[in-house]
């Protein structure tokens, strides 16, 4: 039977690859930016909401990534923070997610004046709020922060220090993210020393705008635990025979997990279609493949919308969502026996209905 996009809302999912500042209600935005004066490209919600997807389906990644500048410009206080992370815990718990990895980079939240601790508290309060607002609703959800560092600025140490400072509050891990050709991750290698002698979790951003110079520095030189995207590890697959060189060989046995974002690289150009994204031949070569959301608002899309997306194009049925779902959960950065409870007693009985 396919699973129907209402069917899959209410079947639990789990979420590793999700921006804060790509995730914004249209009409929170709107709102935040009046109360500053910040000006929009469109001041109607579903205007708004348009102009995010359109101006975002650039096909680059530099194009893409500048619509962030209104998102990151209505978070620089702490109310307008706390009121972003509420309501993004809250829309990813009524979309059925029951745990997700959410991240943001604190350092492009400081130009009114707060604290880089200021912002990180003011999101894991936002985070509290909305999950606990979720949970009287009836869908609980569990958040883990993860703190991204921009590739392209200097402050890496800094917020990988910030990281671990807040590792018992909530933040599981640390990210680079933003233009990727031209800032490979080696230029942040001291951060991640940092965070391997801490025995902290980190995922890159690698392999979506840029190749596999990009995957195997962030496996070899940085030892990522993830890969932010990664899709373009299919460059060292053999079209038709499927044979693996040897970073692709190093990716699937060493079950690497990918963060593959499907709609957002049909818009930045890493892939042509959905029908005719990598994630298919992936899955059928068996690499730890999760499905993401990357940025709802700049895709207009959610976590139930990216697999009914799949399930539509690659014919997918409950088996394969479990399969995803499981998949994140055993690559999430909270500890094992939580990850543990989380499958065995939320994923795998709603999944036995359905299957
Ligand atoms: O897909 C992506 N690739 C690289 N960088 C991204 C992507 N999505 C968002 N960001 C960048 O990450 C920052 C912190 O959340 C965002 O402000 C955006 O610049
Ligand atoms: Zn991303």
């Amino acid at each position: 039977m396919t699973p129907t996009y209402d069917e899959i809302v209410k079947a639990p999912k789990a979420l590793l690859h999700d921006h804060l500042d790509g995730g914004l209600r249209p009409a929170t935005i709107v709102e935040l930016a009046a109360e500053i004066g910040h000006e929009l490209p469109a001041t109607d919600p579903a205007e708004l909401g348009e102009w995010f997807v359109s101006a975002a389906d650039s096909g680059s990644l530099e194009r893409y990534l500048e619509t962030f500048s209104h998102t990151v410009a209505v978070m620089q206080t702490a109310p307008a923070l706390r009121r972003v992370a509420r309501e993004c815990a809250l829309d990813l718990a009524a979309d059925g997610v029951v745990y997700a990895e959410v991240r943001y980079a604190p350092e492009q939240h400081l130009t009114a004046g707060l604290t880089l601790p200021e912002v990180v508290e003011a999101v894991l309060a936002g985070f509290a709020e909305g999950s606990e607002q979720a949970a009287a609703a009836g869908s609980p959800i569990r958040i883990g922060t993860l703190l991204t560092a921009m590739r392209h600025a200097a402050r890496s140490m800094e917020i990988a220090e910030l990281s671990t400072a807040y590792r018992d509050a909530g933040v599981v891990g640390f990210d680079i993210a933003g233009a990727e050709a031209g800032y490979p991750p080696t230029r942040h290698l001291d951060a991640f020393e940092y965070l391997q002698r801490e025995n902290f979790h980190f995922t890159i951003h690698a392999g979506e705008a840029f190749g596999l110079p990009s995957i195997w520095q962030a496996l070899q030189w940085c030892g990522a635990d993830r890969l932010g995207h990664g899709v373009r590890i299919v460059d060292d697959i053999e079209p038709g025979t499927g044979k693996l060189g040897r970073l692709a060989g190093y990716v699937r046995d060493k079950r690497v997990p990918l963060e593959l974002c499907p709609s957002s690289n049909v818009q930045t150009g890493a892939a042509a279609s959905i029908a005719e994204h990598p994630i298919g031949l992936l899955r059928d070569l068996r690499f730890r493949v999760t499905v993401n959301t990357d940025n709802r608002l700049m895709s207009g899309t959610s976590m139930s919308r990216e697999m009914a997306l799949l399930v539509e194009a690659f014919g997918w049925g409950w088996a394969e969502l479990q399969w995803f779902t499981i998949n994140a959960m055993k690559s999430a950065f909270i500890p094992f026996d939580e990850r543990l409870t989380i499958i065995n007693e939320v994923i795998k009985p709603a999944y036995a209905k359905l299957l």
